[in-house]
């Protein structure tokens, strides 16, 4: 009996059904985010300096210098990943043809090149409006500025993004998730942070006021516990996203570097889930801040798949991931991370979880740890080697021999 199969028997002593777990894997896409391939640069003016306290540190030769060589990196990076995915585009990676466009004016026109690139080959889009690297946010504030010019400003951006995503979604035929973050926050102690935050409150109302349907596209916000320059305070802090969210039933988007080192986004979903419909993710690794790093296939990734295979959340959790590492080769960092995504949810669909909940309802934690504990030797890897087979992608490190070839005939052209 060859590996596969040999797996497929050890689970099936546990109850586990290999090949259900690998058809939910097959159904969910990760969202890959568009800004690893060129250290969050955007298209509008790629030698502007990226601000709103986020950092892509690193001068690993071969970026992607504009929106065609973006689009073929993310091309080669897919074809690695086993499964349907997405990719998540930020609105400074508009297509403005030379032309210059204010970005509370940008509308489906300055995304029709994506919407063409991704149709043909059946990927989703999601949105995100770009609150950052601007003059208008210079100062480090935009939906909760004091300058009612300026939160205009940004107004109309947040409405202007929702509109071309809901057009996105339309186009594809898939719903598109956007995702608002702001950088808003104080360096140092503020003495009116309700002002703030009542401003980014009414913002928000504003930006959230036309009514889309939501087939087409969905909201979501993302708090942040500090960044550069804004340690002391950020306006949309967890609590006030959350508090947010459950008000209007808005989707909470949780980073994995947004909270502090010793909190897991694991032990957030189950509550989150209770009270807004939906969360989004952004999959990252901090190290020792909010530093993202790429994905491993460490604890707090586990856990946080685990979760909400256990509470059987999968389709009320979207999946991206949201990191920047300029200091490795950018297709690999894209490669890494998605493949150890969703290494760490096919891991969580792999595990006896019925047989746990049973020996838990019936108070026998003896057992529940034991069998915990010697499922995680059981034969995983063959059956990701399997998905990937299925999937037509290499599997185990061959993918790597795909990635340094491109670095050689494609990434060492870009001078
Ligand atoms: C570029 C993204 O919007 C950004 O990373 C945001 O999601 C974030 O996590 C800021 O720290
Ligand atoms: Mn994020």
């Amino acid at each position: 009996m060859d590996a596969f199969n040999l797996a497929k028997e050890r689970y099936a002593e546990l109850g586990v059904d290999v090949e259900k777990s690998l058809q939910a894997l097959a159904s969910t896409p990760i969202s890959l985010q568009c800004w690893q391939g060129d250290d969050v640069a955007g298209s509008e003016n790629p030698n502007a300096a990226l601000t709103g306290g986020i950092q892509a540190t690193g001068n690993y030769p071969g970026k992607a210098r504009n929106l065609t060589e973006l689009r073929a990196d993310l091309d080669q990076a897919i074809a690695l990943i086993p499964g349907h995915h997405r990719v998540n585009l930020h609105a400074c990676y508009a297509d403005l043809g030379g032309k210059k466009v204010e970005r509370n004016a940008y509308t489906i026109e300055q995304f029709a090149s994506w919407v063409d690139w991704a149709k043909p080959k059946g990927l989703g889009l999601d949105f995100n409006p770009t609150y950052f690297s601007h003059a208008l946010s210079a100062d480090g504030f935009t939906l909760s500025h004091r300058d009612a010019g300026i939160r205009k400003f940004w107004i109309e951006h947040g409405i202007a993004c929702r509109h071309i995503a809901a057009e996105i979604g339309k186009r594809l035929g898939k719903t598109v998730i956007s995702n608002v973050w702001i950088p808003d926050g104080f360096k140092d102690t503020p003495v009116n942070r309700r002002e703030y935050r009542e401003r980014l409150e009414q913002s928000l109302d504003a930006v959230f006021a036309p009514a889309i349907d939501p087939a087409l596209n969905r909201d979501a916000v993302e708090s942040k516990l500090f960044g550069i320059g804004s340690e002391s305070c950020v306006i949309g802090s967890h609590e006030f996203y959350l508090g947010y969210a459950v008000k209007k039933q808005k989707i909470v988007c949780l980073d994995a570097g947004h909270f502090h080192p010793t909190e897991t986004l694991a032990d957030k979903i189950s509550s989150t889930l209770q009270f807004v419909p939906e969360v989004l993710l952004h999959v990252s690794r901090g190290v020792r801040w909010d530093s993202d790093h790429v994905v491993t296939l460490d604890d707090q990734t586990k856990a946080l798949m685990e979760e909400i295979v256990r509470g059987d959340f999968l389709k009320r959790v979207h999946i991206g991931m949201d990191f920047f590492d300029a200091s490795i080769n950018r297709l690999a960092a894209w490669v890494i991370g998605a493949r150890n995504t969703q290494k760490a949810l096919l891991l969580a669909l792999l595990e006896p979880t019925a047989k746990l909940r049973a020996l838990e309802a019936e108070g026998d934690f003896s057992s529940r740890l034991a069998i915990l504990e010697e499922a995680k030797a059981l034969p995983f890897g063959a059956v990701w080697d399997e998905f990937c087979k299925r999937n037509n992608v290499p599997t185990g490190h061959k993918w790597l021999e795909t990635v340094k070839s491109y670095e050689k005939t494609v990434l060492a052209n870009r001078k």
